[in-house]
């Protein structure tokens, strides 16, 4: 059987970036999903966004739900401060591996744990076998059904803290609008819509800031 899409995208990165360099490994991404396959990584529009977040946040424990291909892993850990730690979690196993693959050419596997498996499951046992405490950043980017149920588990498992952060991919397109409902109605969070586009695309789409009260 042929190649997958992730695949070629892994081989693009071989192909097109510098071992080591994760900008390179960023835009060698972008390039082949503009030019010859869309993928549906957060992109460069919404990548900017998602950079100044976490610059200012500057975690020292983040979350990411929905790992893919390890683009937006890839983001998120090449920002990180020394000694901080990115979570991802991807349950299908033919992503996570290409994941895997992708993070270590970008030299970022030091900084990143990724754990194969499903957020309803994982996330429960994310204080007894990782030992952490709270989560300071939360990347949302998995199924969109998936975000207010997640967010209700880390509050339930008292994985957030005051400050902490959620930023969730896709609010407008493909939309999550229970998810917007919930943050933007909840008294515990104060809440932030960032415009752009659709990665690869001139459509709209954008991320939700949404920062936990406590
Ligand atoms: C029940 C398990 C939940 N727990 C889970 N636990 C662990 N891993 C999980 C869980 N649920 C899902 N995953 C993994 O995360 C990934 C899933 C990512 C999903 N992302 C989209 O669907 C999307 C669509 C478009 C789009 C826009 C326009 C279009 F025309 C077409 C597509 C754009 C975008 O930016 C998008 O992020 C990965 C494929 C999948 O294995
Ligand atoms: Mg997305």
């Amino acid at each position: 059987t042929g190649s997958s899409r992730p695949q070629r995208m892994l081989k693009a990165v071989q192909k097109n970036a510098t071992k080591g360099d994760p900008q390179s490994v960023i835009s060698a991404i972008d390039h082949y999903c503009r030019h010859k396959e869309w993928a549906m990584n957060v992109g460069d529009d919404k990548g900017l966004i998602l950079d100044s977040v976490l610059t200012e946040v500057n975690p020292s424990t983040a979350l990411e739900l929905g790992t893919y291909c390890g683009y937006s892993t890839v983001r998120i850990a090449r920002l990180l401060s020394p000694g901080s730690k990115l979570f991802t979690v991807e349950f299908n196993p033919a992503f996570a591996e290409v994941a895997r693959q992708i993070i270590a050419y970008a030299g970022l596997q030091d900084k990143v744990t990724l754990v194969e498996g499903s957020s309803g499951d994982l996330i429960p046992k994310m204080k007894e076998q990782f030992g952490i405490k709270y989560f300071d950043f939360v990347f949302l980017d998995h199924w969109k059904d998936r975000y207010v149920p997640d967010t209700k588990l880390l509050e339930d498992c008292g994985l957030l803290k005051k400050g902490s952060v959620l930023l969730a991919d896709n609010v407008i397109c493909p939309g999550a609008p229970e998810y917007l409902k919930y943050v933007r109605n909840s008294p515990r969070y104060e809440s932030r819509y960032y415009k752009s586009n659709l990665e690869y695309t001139k459509v709209e789409d954008g991320l939700e800031k949404s920062v936990f009260l406590g």
